[in-house]
């Protein structure tokens, strides 16, 4: 990039050793009032920010250098730009004094911003984690540390192979991720945005271990259950080790160090996270997630856990049955609005504490602790009427802090300023030294206008005025005419056209009292408050222990008003492999309709273990299968659900292949992307898994994907026995329950007036009889040429149906009567016989690939086998 540094003059030398620490990082080097951006940070920041790239002087080989600024008194608006797309920026200032330098005034790097590090308020989102995460692998080990450092929590875990690994960065959506340049990720971690590859000795076992001793202040690890994770302590020293190197800063509300055990939740896989759209929907935003019916919590540090505990889900029944006992008791006390108001008061204190810690919390920040801090007593009031083993935890984690509250009350005003550099943040009556100091300097104005009158007195002068410019400082004014008439003691300042400007000795006191006393009472005030600041740290345990209590309260107190206005109920835990959901709904999709939401029952346990669930296209089915989802994952965080009743046993991972999008960017079709997640599932479900597959096979043809459809079908009933809903369109699938016990046929029931159709969205046992295919077309608009066009068609190859039932099972079971083909069957039979709606592809098919699809059973297939078949038959295509 850049030539010698030698070549250069002496500023852009001072610029490239500054930058020689700095590679990776977008370098803002002040320049007057500018900060200004060279080589290829200014290419970069150009391009990211729109701003103009110019060019400077010459470089040591003659090449113009490549420029762009940006405006110092602007620069945090581009800053949070850059840092929102995962770029780092590190600030050089100005530190030496222009007029004493000789060559260019020193410069050091004084802030460093990252996208995982950040605590300024004005750059975080209030209401998401902003997370670091370091990465280290050792085969197919992986180990991961997490820090959310604008509250200090510190985690650590371990994974087993991709899929899991995928899944965890997917739950966490670091804004920065550090990977070990040793290790290789699959592209979705290597080219995440904010990803950063580092040298292998950050990940130095020894040294993660000097380093998290030191922070954590302890011999060794053992006491937080981390022995033996030796990826995840990798991690965490160069996790650590970074930290603190960007924030400059020991980070002393780093404390601990949380172990998150990979069984201790549900497995949420990263497709599911986005099917089951619980934070973030599958256009990249919150509304209609899970979150947004769910979270009407009072502060932004509860709106954070709430998503946390929605994003991870718990497996230990008795932590959860404390979470449903406390949010009974708040129902049944009426306490959750009273609550509510009071967190409302509380505010973010989680992040203000770590902005204490750091040293850089602003006076707001402490006015705001001053006032949560006063309605602690009321909380704690509220939780010792409650009557649960949860409630006097809380109550004994929250703890109150009445030297606090009476400390803030006096040191800071009511409605401090943003910063303490101009003053005006410590009250009155605080400080004796402070109070003299600024009496001196506001009593400046009384003091001129007695000074004014005696003098003007004294002289006779009546044009005589006092009066104050920046340059020259105090002045005593006489117009022109009577300026002769000045008493000796009067010392010529400042000759104006119609005025001249005079000094005495005593004015001259007079300023250099006052304005010393103005910046001494600046610099007071800026000691006073650190020593608050430095104080206030000295807490800092059990204040962040109550923090994190406060905002546990917050989410318990939100589910409770959630539950009674949503009307929800208490989900019961229990550990037999059961299912049973009494009148389920859909909370996103209730609240979003204007009809009345069909209420639904769902039935699953050891005797029925797999629904295949057929039904007109809009008929209800993703929304009763997500429903199920939603269901569980709610019970699963402690919360009411919405239904009548939910008897729910434990469940271990939660999978789902539903929708199809391409992955344009991993270079995988529709098609693969729905083999893959299928094979993810069928490799990984197990009996207490929860599996919800939409239409799989849709991607490809007919026949290909009815076999295999039927094949996972059947896999997931027999082998893995995993709580499934199987949705389809495949009619031929209604006849997988006559070949496993297990497997039940549900329907989404529709009816048909006047030649439209009407969704009646509730379940019903039994295979639906009608696809309504070209109704629902209808209903979407299709022009009616095209829908009377379709139905020539279709009674065409109605007519030209084969003798032969094509179900994958029976397909090569000789000797049985198909049903011939119509589109006039009547509505929703239960136990109706498979009624075959596909055209014979057979005939079309070459003979070679017709003979491989009659020798196969899926029913005998494992997924393997069955993608290889697959694969021959394409081939064989
Ligand atoms: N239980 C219900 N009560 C009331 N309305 C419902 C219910 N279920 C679904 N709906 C309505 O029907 C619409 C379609 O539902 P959904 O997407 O679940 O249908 P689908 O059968 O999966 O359709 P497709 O097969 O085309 O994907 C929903 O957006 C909702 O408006």
């Amino acid at each position: 990039m850049a030539a010698q540094p030698s070549k250069h003059t002496p500023m852009m030398q001072q610029y490239l050793r500054i930058k020689a620490d700095f590679p990776d990082t977008i370098l803002f080097y002040r320049m007057g009032d500018f900060y200004e951006l060279f080589y290829d940070d200014a290419k970069k920041a150009a391009q990211l920010l729109d701003i103009t790239l110019t060019a400077r002087g010459k470089s040591g080989d003659g090449q113009p250098i490549p420029m762009a600024g940006v405006p110092f008194h602007a620069s945090e608006n581009y800053v949070a730009k850059l840092v929102k797309q995962g770029v780092s920026v590190a600030i050089a200032e100005q530190i030496g004094d222009p007029a004493t330098s000789k060559g260019p005034v020193e410069r050091k790097v004084v802030r460093v911003l990252t996208p995982g590090t950040l605590t300024d308020e004005a750059l975080l989102d209030e209401r998401s984690d902003n997370l670091l995460v370091a990465l280290c692998s050792d085969q197919q080990r992986h180990g991961l540390a997490v820090l959310e450092i604008s509250s200090g929590r510190f985690s650590v875990l371990e994974v087993d192979g991709e899929e899991s690994l995928l899944a965890e960065v997917e739950r966490l959506r670091p804004a920065e991720l550090l990977l070990n340049e040793e290790n290789s990720y699959p592209q979705a971690i290597a080219e995440r945005t904010g990803s950063k590859r580092m040298s292998p000795w950050h990940f130095e076992s020894d040294t993660a271990l000097r380093l998290l001793t030191q922070q954590l202040k302890t011999r060794d690890l053992r006491g937080f259950g981390c022995e033996g994770m030796h990826t995840a302590i990798r991690a965490a020293g160069a996790l650590l080790h970074y930290a603190q190197d960007t924030q400059r800063n020991s980070l002393p509300h780093i404390r601990s160090l949380m172990v998150e055990q990979p069984d201790d939740a549900i497995i949420i896989d990263p497709a599911s996270r986005r099917n089951l759209e619980i934070d973030i929907n599958q256009k990249g935003d919150d509304q209609y997630t899970l979150a947004w019916i769910m979270d009407k919590t009072a502060t932004a540090m509860g709106s954070r856990l709430l998503k946390r505990w929605l994003n991870r889900p718990i497996r230990d029944i008795q932590q959860l049955q404390q979470r449903q006992s406390f949010i009974a008791q708040l129902i049944s006390h009426y306490s959750a609005e009273e609550l509510n108001k009071l967190l409302k008061q509380v505010g973010d204190i989680e992040r203000i504490l770590s902005r204490v810690a750091l040293g850089s919390a602003r006076p707001r920040d402490l006015a705001r602790l001053r006032d949560a801090f006063s309605v602690l007593p009321d909380i704690r009031q509220q939780l010792a009427q409650l009557d649960t083993p949860l409630a006097s935890k809380l109550h004994e984690r929250i703890q109150e802090f009445p030297q606090w509250v009476s400390r803030l009350q006096q040191a800071i005003i009511d409605n401090p300023p943003v910063v303490v550099r101009d003053g005006g943040v410590i009250a009155t009556g605080y400080d004796d030294e402070l109070d003299e100091l600024r009496g001196l300097s506001e009593n400046a104005g009384d003091f001129l206008i007695k000074l004014e009158e005696s003098e003007k007195q004294r002289t006779g002068l009546n044009t005589l005025k006092v009066g104050y410019n920046r340059v020259h400082g105090y002045y005593i004014e006489i117009s022109k005419a009577q300026s002769d008439q000045a008493p000796t003691e009067y010392i010529r300042r400042q000759t104006l056209k119609n005025a001249e400007r005079f000094i005495t000795p005593e004015l001259k006191e007079f300023e250099d009292k006052a304005l010393s006393a103005k910046s001494r009472a600046l610099s007071r005030e800026k000691m006073l408050y650190e020593a608050l600041v430095r104080e206030l740290g000295e807490d800092l345990v059990a204040l962040q222990v109550s923090a994190a209590g406060l905002s546990e309260l917050d989410v318990l107190t939100n589910l409770a008003e959630r539950a009674e206005t949503l009307r929800f109920v208490a989900p019961q835990l229990v550990t037999d492999s059961v299912l049973h959901i009494q009148q389920g709904r859909h909370p996103v999709v209730e609240n979003l309709i204007t009809d009345p939401f069909v209420a639904n029952d769902t039935q699953l346990d050891p005797q029925q273990r797999i629904q295949i669930i057929t039904g007109p296209n809009m008929g209800g089915k993703s929304t009763y299968m997500r429903q199920v989802a939603v269901i569980t994952l709610l019970a699963y965080i402690g919360s009411y659900v919405p239904a009548e009743a939910a008897t729910l046993g434990p469940i271990d991972r939660i999978f789902t292949r539903m929708g199809s999008a391409d992955d344009v960017a991993g270079g995988r079709s529709t098609f693969m992307v729905e083999m893959t997640e299928t094979a993810n599932i069928l490799h990984n479900a197990t009996a207490s898994s929860l599996v919800l597959m939409d239409e799989v096979g849709r991607g490809t043809s007919t026949f290909d994907g009815l076999s295999l459809a039927w094949a996972a079908a059947a896999e997931l009933a027999d082998q893995i026995n995993a709580f499934t809903l199987f949705a389809t369109h495949y009619f031929e699938m209604t006849a997988l329950p006559e070949h496993h016990a297990n497997a039940t046929n549900v329907h989404l029931k529709a009816t048909e007036h006047d030649d439209k159709i009407i969704f009646l969205h509730s379940v019903e046992h039994g295979p639906a009889s009608q696809s309504y295919g070209l109704q629902v077309a209808q209903l979407a608009g299709v022009p009616t040429s095209v829908i009377n066009q379709a139905r020539a068609q279709l009674q065409q190859l109605e007519q030209q149906a084969p003798a032969e039932a094509i179900s994958p099972a029976t397909a090569t079971s000789a000797g049985q009567t198909p049903e011939p083909l119509t589109s006039e069957q009547p509505i929703s039979e239960p136990g109706s016989a498979a009624q075959p709606l596909q055209a014979d592809m057979f005939s079309a098919m070459p003979s070679a690939a017709e003979n491989r699809l009659r020798e196969l059973n899926p029913d005998d297939l494992t997924p393997r086998q069955a993608l290889e078949a697959l694969y021959q038959l394409q081939e064989l295509l």
